[in-house]
């Protein structure tokens, strides 16, 4: 079955122009003018881009006592209703798992899913077994691995277990994340806050300053230098931790940065609010923060300093936030924003002129799919690869809100929001998989996305630092020793 979507115009990351796409079952066969197929979609008025994928998400995520609300099913149906085809969900062992009974537990969750998923998987805890299953790992098509420096008693792990992954990741032509904030710090600002009778929403954001974030980062680039890796860090919430990035980038340091949607649009006065669900909602780590952030996160993006834009989709209802009330610590961390991300993003970010339309894709789809190899197959409207498209209204508006979203929970961060700019078809693999509010894609549709290790930039990266790496000097007359 072929399908032709004519008469739009098409944004890729680098360029934008008039053209048909022919799609032949799951990928895009031919570009070109006047082409026909079997089906027609008419696209004119309209922009074709490559479909969103959203590296950060935490399914069902076991956390704080408690289970994200979005699973794999309505998480992807939230992500295909705002224009995102492909989410990368985080596996987490427990203290002690295997990486292997894990990533198959992960795949359980994920057969609901309705939209195209690939696994980061997390290293919570060190040891032999772990060093053997990371390249178990590898071969099972993950090529990226996830430290929390934060969560401390929970998911953090050490800078000495921090050096050995990566070590191992260099090793296997994997790439290192990290979760970037000082969890010793936290903990104690925590425990200080509380026993000062800080015990609101608020105090979250006062027990994660800028600081924490920036001093992490540091850390984990350093330790990344060291051990010859490449390094993506999530969720960059503030000039400290992006200056940090500049600053390594500028170096020639393989480090790539991703901010929020909502760190980018979303400030701290969120938590100041008289109603404490209001502000609860909003606790995730790190917190938002302020304008100048706000404008340092936009400038990096400009600029190239940082690379993409996810959501951190960790969406947990108004019930489970209440059990933090008395202690913010225990305020589950984590906000939704799949179905808000790209129409949020455009409003705030395209139709503002802070990006064009294909720095929009850049950091949406194409970056990502780069830095995790799966480009061209994702992140691309190029013959072959795979035919996940958003067709963009740019005319289209509506105004947030939870009463009409795809994620299960009972609230959204962005309600109120008026957007310009929404999805009017999101197609996953050739087919319809959300059109004008319909959802059509089925629960076990989305598929696993493999992905190899030796991604360019690692191989590049490893090139180079075995062409500096200390070398014993050889010496004739070695004095006789004491
Ligand atoms: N970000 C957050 O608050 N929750 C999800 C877990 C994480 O990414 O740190
Ligand atoms: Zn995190
Ligand atoms: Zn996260």
């Amino acid at each position: 079955m072929t399908l032709v979507i004519k008469g739009g115009t098409i944004v890729t990351a680098d360029r934008t122009y008039r053209g048909d796409i022919l799609i032949d079952g799951e990928t895009i066969a031919r570009i070109g003018e006047d082409l026909s197929g079997d089906e027609t979609i008419d696209a004119s008025g309209a922009y074709v881009m490559p479909g969103g994928i959203d590296p950060h998400t935490h399914m069902e995520m076991p956390f704080m006592g408690t289970h994200s609300a979005d699973d794999f099913d309505t998480g992807t149906a939230a992500g295909l209703a705002g224009g995102t085809t492909m989410t990368v969900d985080f596996c987490l062992p427990a203290p002690g798992q295997g990486l292997i009974e894990a990533l198959q537990e992960w795949h359980q969750k994920a057969g609901k899913a309705r939209a195209d998923y690939s696994f980061h998987m997390a290293i919570t805890w060190w040891g032999q077994q772990v060093f053997d299953d990371m390249p178990k790992v590898v071969a099972a098509g993950v090529n990226s691995f996830k430290h929390f420096m934060a969560y401390k008693g929970s998911l953090m792990v050490n800078d000495d277990e921090m050096f050995a992954s990566f070590q191992r990741c260099a090793e296997l032509g994997a790439l290192p994340l990290v979760h970037a904030e000082n969890g010793d710090v936290v903990a104690s600002l925590q425990q200080r806050l509380l026993a000062a009778g800080n015990d609101g929403p608020e105090a979250h954001a006062y027990s994660r300053p800028p600081q924490v974030e920036g001093e992490a980062t540091n850390r984990a680039i350093m330790i990344a230098d060291q051990a010859g890796v490449p390094l993506y860090v999530v969720h960059v919430s503030c000039e400290e931790s992006h200056e940090a990035i500049r600053r390594a980038r500028q170096k020639g340091m393989r480090v790539f940065g991703e901010p929020l949607i909502q760190h980018l649009t979303l400030d701290e006065g969120e938590y100041a609010h008289a109603d404490w669900d209001h502000a609860a909602r909003r606790v995730m780590s790190p917190p938002f923060r302020d304008k100048a952030n706000q404008d340092s996160l936009w400038a990096g993006l400009a600029s190239g300093s940082l690379q993409v834009v996810a959501t951190d989709h960790c969406a947990f209802t108004s019930e489970q936030k209440r059990y933090g009330v008395g202690d913010f610590t225990k305020i589950p961390n984590g906000t939704g924003g799949l179905e808000d991300r790209l129409p949020v993003l455009w409003t705030k970010g395209v139709r503002t002129g802070r990006l064009t339309m294909n720095e929009f894709v850049a950091v949406t789809s194409t970056n990502i799919a780069k830095i995790l190899n799966v480009y061209p197959r994702k992140g691309a409207i190029l013959p072959g690869a795979d035919a996940d498209l958003v067709i963009w209204d740019p005319a289209a508006t509506k105004t947030i809100s939870a009463a009409s979203q795809a994620s299960a929970i009972d609230y959204n961060v962005f309600e109120g929001i008026e957007v310009t700019g929404l999805p009017a078809i999101t197609l996953s693999r050739g087919r319809i998989a959300w059109r004008d509010g319909e959802l059509r894609a089925g629960k076990g549709d989305g598929r696993f996305v493999e992905r190899p290790a030796g991604a360019p930039i690692s191989k590049a990266l490893s090139t180079w630092k075995e062409l500096v790496a200390p070398r014993k000097v050889e010496r004739s007359g070695i004095p006789a020793g004491v």
